[in-house]
């Protein structure tokens, strides 16, 4: 309850509020309020116009929801857009996106590339992202700056980069950036060793150790493929799920990335140790690398989180685009149009993704008590009118462009489509000042 004299600091009157929990429901002409960057209170706006707050925002036609979470992403690599395209996943990475890597990451690639991403998925309604990447500090410190909520997966691999020498040093830096960051609102930090076949047995036992010392996530990219499975079938005589297992890598800290090639079997593993799952469709496609059984680990009480990979693999970060293609591919896959309905899709986005990062209790819905992550949604446009049912205009219809506002922790990001924390003419300088340097034809920045 609230007192009819207390002033709130930001009052919301939206045309529907979609809270995702409970899951699908649809509130129409409700009001949220916020106090100390928390949700204070949710009603029919017959009451919440009866409150006060400093800064108030009348949004009819608009929906209120969650913010998105992007729980997979290397957002620096968004300065790659578009530099190697239509490749399979291996002759991508080892013949054009490595040895770009090699000739360019270092500390201002990595600050103007997070930057851009930032930008974009702020604008696109994202208000949590996770991050796998070199330099992570830069990525902390960008964020902050940008005042959007995010997990650092710092990087461990067996071979030198511009980052460490060695998967030690990889964990050492990683571990002292986690005590830097350790009272921030905004950042928090786990470890994101790359994949089975860049990181040996011995690296993912230290991994899962440490890990299981300092109660903190992981996450690895896993069964990207089938040739990814077949080649360790071949060189360790089992699956890489199964390695994972036996060294203790898989329980409810540890975020799966793709695992497209799933049996039976694997999907009953994942359920028994609550490891999560983390969904990046578009990139899945468009790498061909094959595609995830979402809906039969959903069935099988397995979470599912959302996320879109690096621009270089995507090419965007946009949730509302990958909401879309996991609806549609479930329901092509499965032959049955009722699979993956939107409520289910949206949860993924949003508290499927907050589980994954081990964020639930803070964010991923609206409910009293939770951080005010959420975004607003224009439906009033001509592409999303007339408004049957809002869950499915913002799932089916919507393409990003309709987020009007995007709040994290009650701070306002984005005010009527215009970014508040990030001058987007000299990021865009910035941005091609870099795509010269990696055609070649520009100076140092
Ligand atoms: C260790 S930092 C992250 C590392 O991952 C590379 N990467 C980007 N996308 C993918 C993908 O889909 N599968 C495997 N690895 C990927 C990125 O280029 C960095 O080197
Ligand atoms: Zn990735």
């Amino acid at each position: 309850m609230t007192a009819p004299t207390e002033i709130f600091d930001t009052l919301v009157h939206a045309g529907w509020i979609l809270p995702v929990a409970p899951a699908g429901a649809i509130l129409p002409d409700h009001s949220l309020a916020v106090r100390d960057g928390r949700i204070a209170a949710i009603m029919p706006q017959s009451q919440g116009r009866a409150l006060r707050a400093r800064e108030t925002f009348d949004l009819p036609g608009h929906a209120l929801l969650p913010g998105l979470i992007n729980s997979h992403g290397h957002a620096a690599m968004s300065l790659l857009r578009g530099y190697a395209d239509d490749l399979p996943l291996m002759p991508w990475l080892e013949e054009h996106i490595w040895p770009a890597e090699g000739r360019h990451v270092g500390e201002d690639f990595v600050a103007v590339g997070v930057e851009l991403a930032i930008a974009e998925m702020v604008r696109a309604g994202t208000t949590t992202f996770s991050d796998m990447y070199f330099f992570p500090d830069i990525c902390a410190r960008v964020a902050q700056a940008s005042r959007i909520r995010c997990q650092l997966v710092f990087p461990i691999l067996d071979f030198p980069t511009a980052w460490a020498r060695d998967a030690d040093e990889y964990i050492s830096k990683g571990l002292a950036l986690r005590d830097d960051v350790k009272h921030s609102e905004l950042v928090t930090v786990g470890f994101g060793p790359h994949a089975p076949y860049t990181v040996n047995k011995g690296n993912l036992g230290k991994v899962a150790t440490l890990a299981a010392e300092l109660d903190t996530p992981v996450q690895i990219h896993l069964h990207e493929t089938t040739g990814e499975v077949l080649q360790a079938v071949e060189q360790h005589g089992e699956r890489p799920l199964d390695t994972l297992y036996e060294l203790g890598l898989l329980g409810p800290r540890t975020q799966c990335v793709h695992m497209t090639d799933l049996g039976d079997q694997d999907i009953a593993l994942l359920a028994r140790t609550g490891a999560h799952v983390v969904h990046c469709p578009q990139s899945n496609l468009k790498l061909a690398a094959g595609i995830c059984p979402v809906s039969k680990l959903l069935d099988a009480g397995v979470n599912v989180a959302l996320g879109t990979d690096s621009a270089a693999s995507n090419n965007n970060l946009n949730l509302f685009a990958e909401m879309r293609a996991a609806a549609l591919l479930a329901k092509f896959r499965s032959g049955d149009a009722s699979t993956l309905p939107a409520a289910s899709v949206l949860a993924m986005a949003t508290i499927g993704g907050a589980r994954a990062l081990g964020l639930e209790e803070q964010t991923g819905s609206l409910e009293p008590g939770k951080l005010a992550d959420m975004i607003a949604v224009n439906l009033s446009g001509p592409e999303t009118q007339p408004v049957h049912n809002a869950l499915s205009q913002i799932v089916y219809a919507c393409n990003g462009s309709q987020v009007s506002h995007n709040w994290v922790g009650g701070d306002l990001l984005l005010r009527d489509g215009e970014l508040q924390y990030t001058d987007l003419t000299s990021l865009g300088a910035r941005a091609a000042a870099w795509q010269a340097r990696i055609a070649g034809t520009g100076s140092t920045p």
